[in-house]
């Protein structure tokens, strides 16, 4: 059994298994709901954003479905519906380390494998989705 990955091999490995590397930086794209609580309660689709922190978490599972459901590409969504100013490059916010993203954030998008998509993650900003591509 592989540690890191808990995969399990039945042969014997030829040599002991890697810690896996700690990325310097990922590149992530996001799809944002704000709700009424967040510090900027506006955005380029709303001016003035009323929906409660449980409204914003309903919309964005609906979201979360559709993609899981591959009825949807994530950067399509995001550019019509993610209320970060991202949203006009279909919620890609490029590379970044550690330190630049507020901390929940950072820490769901540094926990992702390339290629995977987070669940609900609350930050001071409202609720995200966050896809890791590198
Ligand atoms: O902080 C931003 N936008 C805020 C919303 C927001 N808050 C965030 C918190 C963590 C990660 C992304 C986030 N986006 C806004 O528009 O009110 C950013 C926009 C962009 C656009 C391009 C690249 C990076 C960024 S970071």
């Amino acid at each position: 059994m592989n540690k890191y990955n808990q995969k399990s091999v039945w042969e014997r490995p030829t040599e002991p298994a890697k810690r896996p590397d700690k990325p310097e930086s990922v590149q992530c794209f996001h799809l944002l709901v704000k709700h009424s609580d967040v510090r900027r309660p506006s955005s380029w689709r709303e001016e003035r954003i009323t929906r409660s922190r449980e409204e914003a978490l309903k919309i964005l599972k609906g979201y979360e479905k559709q993609i899981l459901d591959g009825e949807v590409k994530f950067e399509d969504l995001a550019r019509h519906y993610s209320d970060c100013s991202s949203a006009k490059r279909g919620g890609d916010l490029g590379s970044f380390t550690r330190g630049q993203m507020q901390k929940p954030f950072e820490d769901a998008a540094f926990g992702l494998s390339p290629g995977e998509m987070s669940g609900p993650v609350n930050t001071d900003s409202g609720i995200h989705l966050i896809l890791r591509i590198v």
